[in-house]
């Protein structure tokens, strides 16, 4: 049986100086090994969910809340929200403002080094993190000279160096051009089929169908529909009713259903080639 590594129990979260909960009563499992879509309108809650899921709200950046976020055993209640940067680990939208060293070697060092790791296992976990993340020949070159997708690949290694369990991907993508989204959408690959779990925010919903296996849909600080990709996609009103729209495909498909026949609408275009591939053999 897959192991839970994130239990977020009956969590609301108020920021600052208001009483509204920005999250209401979250809850929800992930197991070891999952990768997880976040997706939800704007201020749904989803940045918040995150930067929760690390303990910097409410413990660094303050706020109230009730419930309880377990992360790999540890309640970060009773750790304040410390002692899990060894468990999971975050990376933002805007890579290249998180950057203060001149050199990717010293980027990826930089956490290690106030961790307090050895000069050891820091060359060790930068050669890792730099070949893992495809930036190996690139150590002496600045982080502010690299492309947008070499950023948030450096961002990636950054967080790598420190062997998470867990990685949160924040809409890291979101500004990026085509090809820098497929090296990151390719580098997340590669490291959940390793064996992390991820966790990734996006309003790419094609990327999301494509990658992720487990959806999570957030409205207005609720958890609205947590379950499979494919089961989740196939809740078209629901979702529409929550502003949240499904692949272009799995909407098409399910215009055919009726007609066709078929159980569940492919969320992706190579399901869809192979679900209508069926019906052109078959004359349909
Ligand atoms: N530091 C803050 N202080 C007060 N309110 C905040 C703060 N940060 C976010 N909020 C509010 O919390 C709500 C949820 O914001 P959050 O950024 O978590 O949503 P989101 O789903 O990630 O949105 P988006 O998709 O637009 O990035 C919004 O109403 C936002 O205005």
């Amino acid at each position: 049986m897959k192991k839970p590594i994130i239990e977020v129990k009956n969590y609301s979260f108020a920021y600052e100086n208001t009483d509204k909960k920005v999250l209401d009563s979250v809850s929800f499992t992930i197991n070891e090994g999952d990768f997880v879509g976040i997706i939800g309108r704007n201020k749904a809650g989803k940045s918040t969910l995150c930067e929760s899921l690390v303990g910097l709200l409410p413990f660094t950046m303050g706020g109230s809340w009730d419930g309880e976020i377990v992360i790999d055993g540890k309640s970060l209640n009773e750790t304040k929200g410390a002692g899990v940067t060894d468990i999971i680990g975050i990376v933002f939208q805007d890579a290249e403002s998180q950057f203060t060293q001149e050199t990717v070697e010293d980027e990826i060092a930089f956490a290690m080094c106030n961790f307090g790791y050895s000069r050891e296992l820091m060359r060790e976990r930068i050669l890792y993190a730099s070949e893992a993340c495809g930036l190996r020949n690139m150590l002496d070159r600045s982080p502010f000279k690299l492309s947008g997708g070499q950023q948030q690949r450096l961002a990636i290694a950054c967080i790598l160096a420190l062997q998470p369990k867990v990685i949160i991907l924040d809409e890291s993508t979101s500004q990026l051009d085509p090809i820098g989204r497929d090296e990151v959408f390719g580098l997340i690959t590669k490291l959940h089929a390793a064996g992390s779990t991820v966790i990734m925010v996006d309003h790419n919903i094609e990327k999301i169908a494509e990658y992720v296996n487990k959806v999570l849909v957030l409205h207005d600080g609720k958890v609205i529909e947590f379950d499979d990709a494919g089961k989740v996609f196939q809740k078209k009103d629901k979702l529409n009713a929550h502003d949240v729209r499904v692949p272009q495909v799995t909407d098409a498909a399910l215009q055919l259903k009726d007609k066709l026949g078929f159980k569940e609408a492919p969320i992706t275009l190579e399901q869809a080639k192979s679900v209508f591939a069926g019906y052109k053999k078959e004359g349909k």
